[in-house]
């Protein structure tokens, strides 16, 4: 089995061929086409195209076990290779949660028998979720699915004594916790539905302050400092958390021995709680939308590496439990499929970030985040040919029924994007695209 993808600009640079045996990059360079591997089973056209490394999705809900009909894990995984993902880690928010090796393991074996992008099962930290007694973090870590981030995602872990000794014990083995941080004293779960503002007031709808995720995000960094471990802040929504992470990113610099890192949504780069005021529940989202100086806060922090990261935060649900009136419905949106052309739409055609800049959020940096092996490596002789296509001219329009994904609850219907993702490689083997 052979490929050769010709005269692609790998991450924006000057075109080249790279050529992949048996899922292996076998060589990379102009004279691969001219010399003697004419013989080749596949051969692509990549002209006016960038080449990525396979993106990396460190936030994916799946909804398999217990919600297969907004998503599972084959469905998942189409969607995300449609998005360019070779890998994504899927949350533990599912019914049952991911809190033991064995729910682990029986996640990972779904994306292996899918075939379609490595999924990693993210390991609970508590107990079903419930932020009381630490999951089998350990057992968890040793089995087959080899877990590394652990998350109560959905929920906060808000107790800080049990952040603390889950931040302990993952140090020992390399593990990070991802933090969904919302203070649920100042931001109760459910029925605080959007940002607290002048608009939610305006709406009647309960609010959910940037502050209620800042005091979060400023008491792990202390935890994590004080345990020498590693916190990842998930889906930071508000200029305040950017001003903590600065600081907090810059002591661990100083110090070496612990480590925070963070991601911001796709959503949170581009869309703003005044889609609320039409009420329309697929704006529904935690944390959520916020104003437009949170988005250009969020946005000069990608940029300038404050955070370093796009996680989507993918997060499917079924009709019946969207379609309410907004107070009760779902909080979520979907993010696999549009992820990277929303990147190329607010962050490269802005001229913020370059696309060896998005490599490094999207692949790179959360493939090291995660410790993920064979994902987020540099396109050159010897790596897993785990690669993405994209056409950086294309512009198109959102439809919301082509998704791959089970569920329909799309913030980018009917929006139009520049920069789309071609054809994904996992190993070689095209997973998307022609
Ligand atoms: N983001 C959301 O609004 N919803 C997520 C949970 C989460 O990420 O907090 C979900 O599981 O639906
Ligand atoms: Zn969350
Ligand atoms: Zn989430």
């Amino acid at each position: 089995m052979s490929l050769l993808i010709k005269g692609a600009s790998v991450l924006g640079a000057e075109p080249t061929d790279v050529y992949v045996e048996n899922g292996v990059i076998s060589a990379v360079g102009r004279a691969v086409s001219a010399g003697e591997r004419v013989e080749t089973d596949t051969v692509v056209d990549a002209d006016g195209l960038v080449l990525l490394p396979g993106l990396v999705d460190l936030h994916t809900h799946l909804r398999q076990p217990g919600r297969e009909d907004a998503e599972t894990v084959s469905s998942g995984a189409a969607a995300a290779a449609a998005g360019g993902f070779t890998a994504v880690l899927a949350m533990a928010n599912t019914s049952p949660v991911t809190d033991t090796a064995e729910a682990a393991v029986s996640v990972w074996e779904l994306g292996r028998e899918a075939g379609l992008a490595d999924v990693f099962p993210v390991g609970a930290v508590t107990k079903a979720l419930a932020g009381e007694e630490l999951a089998e973090l350990s057992l968890m870590n040793r089995s087959r699915a080899g877990v590394r981030v652990f998350s109560d995602d959905g929920r906060c872990v808000s107790d800080p004594r049990v952040m603390r000794r889950a931040l302990e014990y993952v140090k020992a083995f390399g593990g990070v916790i991802s933090q969904h941080s919302q203070d649920p004293s100042l931001a109760p779960y459910g029925s605080a539905c959007c940002h607290e503002g002048e608009l939610s007031g305006r709406l009647g709808l309960p609010g959910w302050p940037g502050v209620a995720e800042e005091v979060i995000v400023a008491r792990d960094v202390m935890l994590a400092r004080h345990t020498g471990s590693r916190v990842h802040v998930a889906h930071a929504s508000t200029a305040g958390t950017v001003e903590v992470l600065r600081w907090a990113k810059a002591q661990a610099e100083k110090d070496g021995t612990w480590a925070v890192t963070a991601e911001v949504t796709p959503h949170h780069l581009l869309l703003t709680t005044d889609l609320l005021a039409g009420y329309d529940p697929t704006f529904k989202v935690n944390p959520p939308l916020r104003p437009a100086e949170d988005v250009e806060a969020l946005r000069a922090a990608l940029a300038d590496g404050t955070i370093d990261a796009v996680a989507t935060d993918h997060a499917p649900h079924a009709r019946q439990d969207k379609e309410h009136a907004f107070v009760d419905a779902a909080f979520g949106m979907l993010g696999l499929e549009e992820a990277l052309s929303v990147v190329s739409t607010v962050m490269v055609s802005s001229g913020l970030m370059d696309w060896a800049a998005v490599a490094r959020a999207m692949s790179f940096t959360p493939a090291r985040i995660a410790g993920l092996e064979g994902h987020g490596r540099p396109i050159e002789v010897g790596e897993p040919a785990n690669l993405t296509l994209v056409d950086p001219a294309a512009t198109y329009l959102v439809d919301r029924d082509r998704s791959l994904s089970l569920s329909r609850n799309n913030p980018w219907h009917d929006r139009k994007l520049t920069g789309r993702v071609v054809s994904t490689y996992l190993r070689g083997n095209r997973t998307f695209g022609g």
